[in-house]
């Protein structure tokens, strides 16, 4: 929790900072300012000199029951999203399928760019091709570039878009620590869990899968402050980021996302469970306060 505190003082301070400039994703950053961002960033995300932030499929991480923890299945849609966009997809009725973005979509027409490796157009493709390490420096420039994280009463601090963003577009890796699921999420907890599915390591041949989150709720990337709405305008999806990792992003969804909307996505029925009360205001509310 102090981390959590920690993270998002800075993370106010970087926003007042942002704002102090009148500084928006389409008039580019001098270069004292480009380093005083990136001064902010490494602050952030390399507390103590030790990185945070894990991703989902990472050798490195230390993951104690799986010393190589592949990712090799999608999150888990039935409790946590309910859509999916990668090359390899759970479907809860038919099994693993390899299936490219549009057909995983349904919308032949969805054009989708990636806007970390600037790729147009990936709607033939079955995965995102920019190599991790750029993805991963990138997106953390374009996050503090275009979103924004603002305090709405009642929901604590939410992410905003600072600039429209396109239908379809990937925004960013939603991180978090990788923990085996050993019990059934509390609402409460859910919120900040993306189920998925890590593969055991094979010994005579048996390894398996297990059910693995990416726990957001400590620390994380931007992406954990995304609010619950019953009409969102974003998703988590799995995706493929270069030739052997895979992350779970948050992705617009059919309509672009304006300027200065908030970024939602659907927490699915288990934030429901504990009494909790949607401030999202949609007129299709689940569950509204009055
Ligand atoms: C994943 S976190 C989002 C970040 C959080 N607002 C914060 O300040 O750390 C989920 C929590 O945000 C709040 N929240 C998100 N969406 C909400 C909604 N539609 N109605 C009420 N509270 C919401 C709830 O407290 C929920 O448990």
């Amino acid at each position: 929790m102090a981390e959590n505190i920690e993270q998002i003082r800075l993370l106010r301070q970087i926003e007042e900072w942002k704002t102090s400039l009148h500084h928006t994703a389409s008039t580019p950053l001098s270069r004292q300012n480009r380093e005083r961002l990136s001064a902010w960033l490494r602050r952030l995300y390399t507390p103590n000199g030790s990185p945070l932030y894990f991703y989902a499929q990472d050798d490195e991480s230390g993951f104690p029951l799986f010393p190589r923890v592949r990712v090799s299945a999608a999150i888990d849609g039935r409790t946590f999203h309910p859509q999916v966009i990668s090359d390899h997809v759970v479907d809860q009725s038919r099994g693993f399928q390899n299936k490219n973005l549009t057909q995983l979509l349904k919308d032949p027409s969805a054009r989708i760019d990636c806007l970390v490796c600037e790729q147009r157009d990936l709607s033939n493709k079955t995965f995102f091709e920019c190599e991790y390490e750029t993805w991963v420096e990138k997106t953390q420039k374009i996050w503090f570039e275009r979103l924004a994280i603002r305090e709405s009463p009642g929901k604590g601090y939410c992410l905003f878009a600072r600039e429209s963003i396109a239908a379809w577009t990937s925004i960013g890796e939603y991180r978090g620590e990788l923990v085996k699921s050993s019990w059934k999420a509390t609402a409460s907890e859910s919120a900040y869990w993306a189920n998925i599915h890590c593969e055991a390591p094979r010994k005579n041949n048996r390894g398996g899968q297990t059910l693995c989150r990416i726990d957001g709720s400590k620390k994380g990337s931007l992406m954990r402050f995304a609010s619950h709405s019953c009409s969102p305008n974003a998703q988590l999806a799995k995706g493929r980021v270069g030739s052997d990792r895979y992350a779970v992003e948050l992705v617009s969804m059919a309509n672009a996302i304006q300027s200065g909307e908030e970024i939602t996505i659907d927490y699915g029925t288990d934030w429901f469970a504990d009494g909790e009360y949607c401030l999202c205001g949609s007129p299709d509310c689940r569950k509204p306060a009055i």
